[in-house]
């Protein structure tokens, strides 16, 4: 019935402060407060409407994108939002869209590769929307493999220009969001050629469309690369597709903090590492770590509450049948995900000062820690996104049947969140990357440069110093195993800054017990996910094994009564989560028959196509049911 709380008696189970818990979650009480505005001020206003989306035909869909953004724009300048305010409301809108790449990459890339004088010429047009950017690196043929583009950008110094070009069908842009149908710049990634001599990929500042009738400028073919994914979901922007025929610009638009071209022609490479070029997929890597606790717990937060709701079997003498979340099964599949998105949230806030940190040691030309944080970044981000992308399809099953109706949020919250593990870094690229970087550390262990930060337990391997071991050894044939050994890695690190969140002050009634139960869910389900390697490397007995096992279904029982308070904590209201099967009140059923009914194909009671192709078959049927 509507007004009723049909999940009153599982919120009266917590044995927590849940306002506390928020908190927590939120980061800080200014967080939360900023964070409540924002999202009522969205879910109250009908111009952000989403339930609709996964019925548009593209054209319509896009088109509705676009009023969106713009109708954002508006309000974030009619209440002079601040920047933090604006992203929260960009977040709370929870549509992708060309401004993500706008704000989340063309800008950053800008600010990371600009010089002072860059800067001062472009982002204040970026800032104020006078021009819309995106990131325009990955190509048709080469993604993952950067020094592989074969877009060029050659020195004229006879008119002190770049010549942009896209030498060939490979070379075109191929991928970069909000470049199909609305940006009017790119920050575009081409291979920097001088006097005949190739100098590796650099960025360019590249004007695509008119400013004044939005037409491709002279040179351009730009166009978008077509459906995607799922209804909805990420066709809300515009993936494109571009192509150079020989385009002019002036020199001063190559960005040039890390590496400079004279108005004589000569390469100038500063004294920092060129990997500097690739700072603006660190700084978006370490986003989407924060950004997997998002989604996940959107998905966890669906899954718990229906798992509470719904009953099948175990009823007794006629009373209520068991509700879902009651059976083992249920908690071991929705606990550990209940549990990583607490933990990627905690692990997410640690790499965002890690990031810092190293951007505050840059300025100071101090790039000691740049290999750890290309790790860190490169390896959480996909780990993270994995988890996320299968935890999602595993609360879509977790909900049974109506888990895959669009009203249930699960499909597309997987369609528009799974691409996660491709961009910004194919998984099992970055995952090598890491492996590398754990291979480089073994290999300099004995040397007396003593492993620190979140590789100091390397320097306990003393087996491998004493074997001199060829580290080098077919790091090829090997990877499969090194990218599961990168895996491990970062795991470890999530469950360390797990470990040194519950180390801090955390204040509220009983929060810092239901962390701690997380924490040991967390860990203790990964360890009897790998038990194996465990026991096979000695690690572990096979007794304590089995005492693992026991003390994580014990946590299962210790977090259940604690399970839908511990999902309240996310603070999501109903318009956010966009789910009939995750409304705060539980009113599942009702609301799921009412929306059946709102379906485009219910309007007819006959529908389209039944006097063409039904009836004819049917009286078929009848002749031949007479012969
Ligand atoms: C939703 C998210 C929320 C917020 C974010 C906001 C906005 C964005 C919104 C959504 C995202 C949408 C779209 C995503 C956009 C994109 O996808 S942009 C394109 C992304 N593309 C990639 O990530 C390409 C992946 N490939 C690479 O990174 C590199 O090519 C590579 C690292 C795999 C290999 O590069 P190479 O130059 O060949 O290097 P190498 O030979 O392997 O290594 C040489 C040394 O350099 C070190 N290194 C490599 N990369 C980095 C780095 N980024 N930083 C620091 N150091 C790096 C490497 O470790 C080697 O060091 P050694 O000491 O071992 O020599
Ligand atoms: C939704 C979406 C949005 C995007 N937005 C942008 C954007 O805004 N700007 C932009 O520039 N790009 C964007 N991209 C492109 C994205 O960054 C690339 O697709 C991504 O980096 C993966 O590269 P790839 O497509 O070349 O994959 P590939 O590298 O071709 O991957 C194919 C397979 O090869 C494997 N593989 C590749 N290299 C190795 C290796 N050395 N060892 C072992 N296995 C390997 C991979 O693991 C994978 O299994 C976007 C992509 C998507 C899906």
């Amino acid at each position: 019935m509507e007004g009723v709380d049909h999940l009153a008696d599982e919120r009266k189970k917590a044995e927590f402060n849940v306002e506390a818990m928020k908190i927590v979650w939120a980061g800080s009480q200014h967080n939360l407060e900023v964070s409540n505005r924002i999202s009522k001020l969205v879910a109250d206003d009908p111009a952000f409407r989403k339930d609709d989306r996964t019925m548009l035909p593209r054209k319509e869909l896009f088109k509705n994108t676009l009023r969106k953004a713009a109708y954002a724009w508006k309000r974030i300048n009619e209440l002079r939002l601040s920047e933090e305010e604006a992203s929260k409301l960009r977040f709370y809108v929870d549509e992708t869209a060309y401004t993500d790449l706008h704000w989340g990459m063309f800008i950053p890339a800008i600010k990371g590769q600009g010089t002072d004088e860059q800067q001062r010429k472009w982002l204040p047009l970026a800032y104020k929307m006078q021009i819309i950017g995106c990131y325009a690196q990955t190509e048709l043929g080469h993604g993952s493999n950067v020094q592989g583009l074969e877009t060029t950008a050659t020195f004229d110094p006879h008119t002190d220009e770049f010549v942009i070009h896209s030498p060939t069908l490979t070379s075109s842009k191929w991928w970069p969001g909000g470049l199909g149908k609305v940006s009017t710049h790119a920050v575009t990634y081409a291979r920097l050629i001088i006097d005949g001599k190739d100098h590796g990929v650099h960025g360019f500042i590249v004007q695509l469309r008119s400013l004044e009738d939005h037409r491709p400028l002279p040179g351009i073919t730009v166009g978008d690369i077509g459906m995607k994914f799922g209804n909805g979901a990420y066709n809300t922007m515009d993936n494109g597709v571009l192509r150079f025929d020989h385009v002019r610009i002036p020199r001063n638009q190559m960005l040039m903090k890390v590496s400079q071209v004279t108005r004589e022609g000569k390469y100038k490479q500063s004294d920092v590492p060129r990997q500097l070029v690739y700072g603006t997929m660190v700084y978006v890597r370490q986003r989407i770590v924060a950004d997997a606790s998002c989604y996940l717990s959107r998905a966890v937060c669906i899954a718990t509450r229906y798992s509470a709701v719904r009953r099948q079997f175990g009823s007794q003498n006629g009373g209520p049948e068991t509700q879902v979340i009651d059976y083992k099964t249920q908690q071991s599949r929705l606990f550990p995900l209940l549990a990583s998105a607490y933990a990627f949230r905690f692990v997410g806030e640690w790499l965002e000062w890690l990031y810092t940190d190293v951007m505050q040691r840059l300025q100071a030309n101090d790039f000691s820690t740049l290999p750890e944080a290309h790790a860190c970044t490169a390896g959480l981000k996909s780990l993270t996104t994995s988890v996320t992308a299968d935890g999602i399809e595993e609360c879509r099953k977790l909900c049974g049947g109506h888990g895959y109706l669009c009203t249930s949020g699960l499909p597309e919250l997987f369609a528009v969140y799974v691409p996660a593990c491709t961009y910004e870094g194919d998984n099992i690229v970055l995952l090598l990357q890491v492996a590398r970087f754990l291979m480089k550390t073994v290999s300099q262990i004995g040397t007396g440069k003593q492993p620190v930060g979140t590789i100091a337990y390397m320097g306990r391997i003393e087996h491998l110093m004493q074997c001199r071991c060829n580290v080098q050894r077919g790091f090829a044939e090997l990877s499969a195993d090194l990218v599961e050994a990168a895996v491990a890695h970062c795991q470890l690190i999530v469950v360390s800054k797990f470990i040194e969140k519950l180390q801090q002050d955390i204040p509220g009634e009983g929060v810092k017990q239901q962390l701690e139960a997380l924490c040991g869910i967390y860990y203790l389900s990964l360890l009897h996910k790998h038990q194996g390697d465990f026991l096979a490397t000695s690690y572990l007995t096979p007794k304590q094994s089995a005492l693992a096992n026991d003390q994580l279904r014990a946590l299962y029982s210790k977090v259940r009564p604690n399970a839908i308070a511990l999902v309240d904590a996310f603070n999501y209201s109903d318009h956010f989560l966009s789910s009939i099967l995750g409304r705060y009140d539980g009113n599942v059923y009702p609301k799921l028959y009412e929306a059946a009914w709102k379906d485009p194909l219910n309007e007819s009671v006959v529908p389209d196509g039944y006097h063409e192709y039904v009836r004819p078959l049917l009286k078929q049927q009848l002749h031949t049911a007479r012969l």
